[in-house]
């Protein structure tokens, strides 16, 4: 979606030609289950795409295609046909991400409003929808939806909101994403093939490079938003038990690259921390306390999401391995101890929830 001069909603096509992408991405739930999703694909030219939403959409419909391709019914294939291969990198070369689904693609691009004529808010209630989905039914929704009224939100402490912009928050209930479902399907199908016991060499992607090439799975910390307040607050993730800096840093290279470059430019910039202290005002330094303090509480809300939907249907997957002789998911790791991104994730997000806690300016 984009606005066109007028400022109104555009929902962005693509040429028919792009057909095979588009419906195969729009029936993968469906292709999936009927273990119809095969190699058959005709190697269609990227030559047609017109600008940067056409690119981005088509690279969303083959990020679904590949994700669905390599994971579905929880085995794994570890080589992408050519078919698909070819122009996914290709575009994604044109775009500066790897080639594999990424938290720009299933959160930032993966949304239509459904009245795009009307002058309704982003987020006005039930005007929002998304454009592709996994197995799992309307926990695709829940789950990338909340994710992007989660960005929408933040978007006010980054840039001024215009009076359109501001509504009253989507009532879209969390609890729509079945925990259960998540764990078991959404998660499998978000995964990477980086530190991924399941596909240790990585994936082959035909018709481009010989060798494997390893990438990491989709995760949070692909939020350009959030390591925007980071850098602004100057709070600097160190090594986290295991978890270095250097994912935080890995990630901005899975982020869409003018956010990478913010980011940058955020970073290099002169120090709102260091001029808070400079000033000597407690007003400010309260203030400063205070959107510190709101981040490491949003973090900490996010472990108990994580606990919620992960590491307690972890357990509960365990326990049934363990009674009844396995779960369903053949072939696919009980990851308890990873989240979408394929990292220890719980160590993870509460050691950068405690760098962040600590990052409050002391008293003076
Ligand atoms: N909300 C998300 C949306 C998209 C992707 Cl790819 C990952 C997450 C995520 C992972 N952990 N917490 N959130």
């Amino acid at each position: 979606l984009g606005s066109d001069p007028e400022g109104s909603w555009v929902a962005t096509e693509l040429p028919d030609y792009y057909a095979p992408w588009m419906n195969v991405a729009a029936n993968l739930p469906h292709l999936i289950e009927g273990h119809q999703l095969r190699r058959e694909m005709p190697l269609l030219s990227t030559q047609y795409l017109r600008g940067h939403r056409q690119l981005r959409l088509a690279r969303l419909a083959l990020g679904f295609i590949t994700m669905g391709y390599v994971w579905q019914g929880g085995g794994r294939q570890t080589i992408l046909p050519r078919a698909l291969a070819v122009p996914y990198c290709t575009i994604s070369e044109l775009l500066d991400l790897p080639p594999i689904l990424v938290y720009a693609d299933c959160v930032l691009a993966n949304w239509k409003k459904r009245d795009p004529c009307g002058n309704k808010p982003f987020n006005s209630a039930g005007n929002l929808d998304i454009l592709f989905s996994f197995p799992g039914g309307d926990s695709n929704k829940g789950f990338f939806l909340v994710s992007l009224l989660v960005e929408a939100a933040a978007a006010a402490g980054i840039k001024v909101p215009s009076p359109n912009e501001i509504a009253r928050g989507q009532a879209l209930r969390v609890k729509c994403v079945n925990p259960g479902v998540f764990f078991r399907s959404l998660r499998i199908y978000l995964s990477g093939w980086k530190d991924n016991f399941l596909m240790p060499e990585g994936l082959v992607y035909e018709g481009v490079w010989d060798s494997p090439k390893q990438f990491f799975g989709g995760s949070a910390a692909q939020s350009s938003t959030l390591q925007c307040f980071d850098v602004l607050l100057g709070i600097q993730h160190s090594a986290a038990q295991g978890f270095s800096a250097e994912y935080l840093g890995c990630m901005r290279d899975y982020m869409p690259a003018a956010h990478r470059a913010f980011i940058q430019t955020l970073a290099s910039g002169p120090s709102l921390r260091q001029f808070v202290l400079a000033t000597g005002d407690a007003g400010l330094h309260a203030a400063f306390n205070k959107c510190v303090s709101a981040l490491a509480d949003l973090r900490s809300y996010h472990i108990q999401i994580a606990t919620k939907y992960i590491t307690i249907p972890a357990g509960r997957c365990r326990a049934e391995q363990q009674q009844l002789g396995g779960c369903v998911h053949k072939g696919t790791s009980v990851l308890s101890e990873r989240g979408t991104g394929g990292t220890g994730f719980m160590r993870f997000l509460k050691a950068i929830r405690d760098t962040t806690r600590k990052a409050q300016l002391t008293e003076q």
